[in-house]
């Protein structure tokens, strides 16, 4: 199963969470957010990292030029979109920039609103369920009610998100089968600043599934 660690800022922390074993590494390309990482410091940053890694940028209702430019400066691999953005809007980013990984979030209110991932899936290559927050876009730490999506099977790759940590990812992936899962807030000691302990834990648990 694919993991993503996001909201990484520091560069060691991302080489370290890489050797632990992770293979792809999220980027907060939102200013307002407490782990956001100017796009300068990005692109040194993903230059101290292993080449193979998927490094996907995470955008909030940025334009099309705006990823355009960042994607282009640095080393992103993959955009995920984490706003209100349109399902034509997942359409012509795809045809702007092919080879470059897309996924979309979506924040659920509840089960009704998983009633849109079909008008999402012709147009990315993976689909983030995200818990919804009023004020907040991601990196709440708020969990999603896993028991409604244990049907949950879009036809293309989904990533499980929301409040996950190693002390309750094992019951999550009882209730669901996602492709990927997506953890932030759950392995770090304050925004942007990665728990090595805890990732690491993340991993032996997931190894004892
Ligand atoms: O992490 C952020 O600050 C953030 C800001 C704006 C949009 C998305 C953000 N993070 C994403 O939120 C989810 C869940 O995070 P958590 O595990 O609940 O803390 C994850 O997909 C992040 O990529």
């Amino acid at each position: 199963m694919r993991i993503k660690i996001c909201g990484i800022t520091q560069p060691e922390q991302g080489q370290a969470i890489a050797a632990l074993g992770i293979t792809t590494l999220g980027f907060i390309c939102v200013e307002r957010s407490p782990r956001f990482i100017a796009p300068p410091h990005l692109k040194d940053l993903l230059a101290t990292l292993p080449r193979d890694l998927h490094k996907i940028g995470v955008f909030v209702n940025a334009t099309l030029a705006e990823i355009q430019e960042i994607v282009t400066l640095t080393d992103l691999t993959g955009v995920q979109l984490h706003g209100d953005e349109s399902p034509s809007f997942c359409q012509v980013l795809g045809q702007e920039m092919p080879g470059v990984e897309l996924w979309k979030a979506l924040r659920l209110k509840t089960s009704e609103s998983l009633k849109v991932v079909q008008d999402y899936t012709p147009f990315v290559d993976a689909i983030l369920l995200d818990a919804y927050h009023p004020q907040q876009y991601g990196g709440t730490g708020q969990v999603l009610n896993w028991a409604d999506l244990a049907d949950f099977a879009p036809p293309v790759p989904w990533f499980l998100a929301g409040g996950l940590t190693p002390g309750n990812i094992g019951e999550a992936l009882k209730q669901v089968q996602p492709s990927g899962i997506d953890l932030s807030s759950g392995v770090e000691r304050s925004p942007g600043d990665k728990d090595l302990q805890k990732v690491a834990q993340l991993l032996q648990v997931m190894k004892n599934l």
